[in-house]
């Protein structure tokens, strides 16, 4: 099971990462209030445990700048949250990188459309809007392709995400309070997933 632990921008949320071992952290270079500067991230990801792997979460940027970001960076991984073509795409993994397209799921209709990256990315992640209170459990239950399931996760509702069978979960804002990293939080997912699946 892949654990990703996204939106991680100070370094005390490196240190409950490197005490939690989640698979995955994710710096977001989109916009957002989460967003972090690229010498912030090296900073940031110089300080994680070595078996983490990074990952840099970008939205409809230019090729340019996540070719740069990520070069600079080594990033493990890049996950692509927006219009990005199959060419964008294509082009990232020529360069050698690993991706993981997010798909912002709102309809059955979006999983369909997933589809179409199943064979090109190494991990389809399927996300509801930002903002939208969309039922993506109810919605990922069509999914007939591996995915990490994303959109709403927290230590009191992870079961529910887990009963997909995803082949992980990447949660942000359920592992905050007040727009930080909770420790607590983050622990608790931890600990139900050892609970429920000896994680
Ligand atoms: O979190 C953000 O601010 C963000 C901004 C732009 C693109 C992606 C973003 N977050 C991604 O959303 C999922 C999980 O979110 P949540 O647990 O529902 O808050 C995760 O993949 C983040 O990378």
């Amino acid at each position: 099971m892949i654990v990703k632990f996204c939106g991680i921008r100070r370094e005390e949320d490196v240190e409950y990462c490197n005490i939690l071992n989640p698979t995955m952290i994710g710096l977001i270079f989109a916009d957002s209030p989460r967003k972090v500067e690229k010498d912030t991230a090296k900073r940031l990801l110089a300080m994680k445990n070595p078996s983490i792997k990074s990952v840099g979460v970008f939205k409809n940027q230019t090729l340019s700048e996540v070719l740069s970001i990520s070069k600079d960076l080594k990033l493990d991984f890049i996950q692509l949250h927006g219009n990005e073509s199959i060419e964008f795409i294509t082009y990232l993994k020529s360069q050698g990188f690993k991706i993981i397209k997010a798909v912002e799921v709102e309809k059955v209709n979006d999983i369909e459309r997933s589809k179409i990256y199943k064979d090109i990315v190494d991990f389809i992640l399927l996300d509801r809007p930002k903002g939208k209170e969309i039922d993506i459990v109810q919605l990922a239950k069509n999914a007939d392709f591996d995915f990490i399931i994303a959109g709403g996760i927290t230590p009191e509702n992870v079961e529910r995400y887990l009963a997909l069978n995803p082949l992980g979960i990447d949660i942000s804002s359920g592992i905050e309070t007040n727009g930080f990293k909770d420790f607590n939080k983050m622990r608790a997912i931890v600990e139900k997933l050892t609970k429920i699946q000896g994680w």
